[in-house]
């Protein structure tokens, strides 16, 4: 899920490394610690707009589950993946193959095969259903589809890949827990009431991919996995396999690596929570180049508020300093503007909802 980095800021009190933070108070039920984890936290949003999250619930046996998932869809033959084509849903949902994903921008050095070839990347890509949702029952039906961005998935068969749409179907539901924690943390790091967004996070726009990275085709040619953006979702929470591609820039324009730790997740916040802080909170440029030469595998999960919600600069985060650098907007409006940006290589057959 990518858009166009707008500019680079200058600053002395710089990043060189991505901190970890453990975030076992989420649940705990003593406020000064809940309390104290969101300063840690609201420190990295400020700061790096990327933070890795130790302790945060999901299993070691789930995290395998989901990436061995990723692996046994990715080695499906071409025809089969295509199957679930992108092309055939309307709500970009299904695979992508490599080489369609447009960049956002290719300025690594003279040495980079552009973009006339697209990504080193292929892609399954989901969003929000009523399944994935632990705090929904099967008697929930979805709210009217305003911008056009809730529906169905496009599940592999059980015959084809027995087991698939349970596992991320579990993943999903535990990273959707999570993401709603988070956000009642930095509710807290914000000085708002813990459930200020609750009300928000009904049917969430959330988004979840599958990505592959292969290695290197040709020796001494770099192609970037995916080309330097920011993530336009209120926040995602990234697991990555134990293979190291991902980079984040800081304030001075250098690449910052955030190699895997194992177990451990990567946040980072994405532009809807970025203007809702009135930009206090860093939509941080990344980007993905696998120049190790060996496959890589990673989940990002995009969390968003439900897409009726009103985004609304926070009153105290303007200032006299930092005006409002917004109007209020619908969080389903802006992600439709974001999303057909970021697939403009792709027509959809309008095939249906499927
Ligand atoms: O694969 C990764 O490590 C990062 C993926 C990413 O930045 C994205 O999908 O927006
Ligand atoms: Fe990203």
């Amino acid at each position: 899920m990518s858009k166009s980095p707008q500019s680079r800021n200058e600053s002395s009190d710089d990043f060189e490394q991505v901190p970890v933070i453990d975030v076992s108070a989420l649940s705990s039920r003593d406020p000064h610690r809940r309390q104290d984890l969101a300063a840690q936290i609201y420190y990295a949003c400020t700061k790096v707009g990327f933070f890795y999250i130790s302790n945060h619930g999901i299993s070691q046996e789930l995290l395998d589950s989901v990436h061995n998932a990723a692996r046994r869809f990715f080695a499906l033959p071409s025809e089969q993946k295509m199957e679930y084509y992108v092309g055939k849903s309307q709500k970009y949902r299904g695979f992508m193959p490599i080489y369609t994903e447009q960049m956002a921008d290719m300025e690594i050095g003279d040495d980079t095969k552009n973009s006339s070839t697209g990504a080193l990347l292929e892609s399954f890509d989901i969003g929000y259903e009523i399944p994935l949702d632990p705090e929904r029952t099967a008697n929930d039906t979805l709210p009217p589809d305003t911008y056009s961005l809730y529906g169905e998935n496009q599940w592999p068969i059980e015959e084809v890949l027995s087991g698939f749409r349970d596992i991320y179907t579990r993943y999903c539901a535990e990273a959707l827990r999570l993401s709603r924690s988070l956000m009642r943390c930095f509710a807290l790091a914000l000085n708002l009431e813990e459930d200020y967004f609750d009300s928000m996070m009904k049917y969430p726009g959330v988004t979840s991919r599958m990505l592959h990275y292969p290695p290197q085709p040709v020796q001494g040619e770099i192609m970037l996995g995916l080309g330097a953006h920011m993530d336009y979702e209120c926040f995602t929470i990234l697991s990555q396999d134990n293979v190291p591609a991902l980079q984040v820039q800081n304030m001075r324009g250098e690449w910052v690596l955030v190699p895997p730790i194992p177990g451990i997740l990567v946040v980072n916040i994405g532009d809807c929570l970025s203007i809702w802080t009135n930009k206090i909170f860093r939509s941080t440029i990344h980007r993905v180049i696998n120049l190790t030469g060996e496959e890589r595998y990673s989940i990002p999960f995009f969390f968003g508020v439900d897409y009726d919600a009103t985004v609304s600069v926070l009153p105290n985060c303007i200032s006299e300093e930092r005006p409002m650098c917004e109007n209020p907007f619908k969080a389903g409006q802006f992600v439709r503007a974001q999303l057909a940006k970021s697939y403009v290589a792709y027509q959809g057959e309008g095939s249906g909802d499927s």
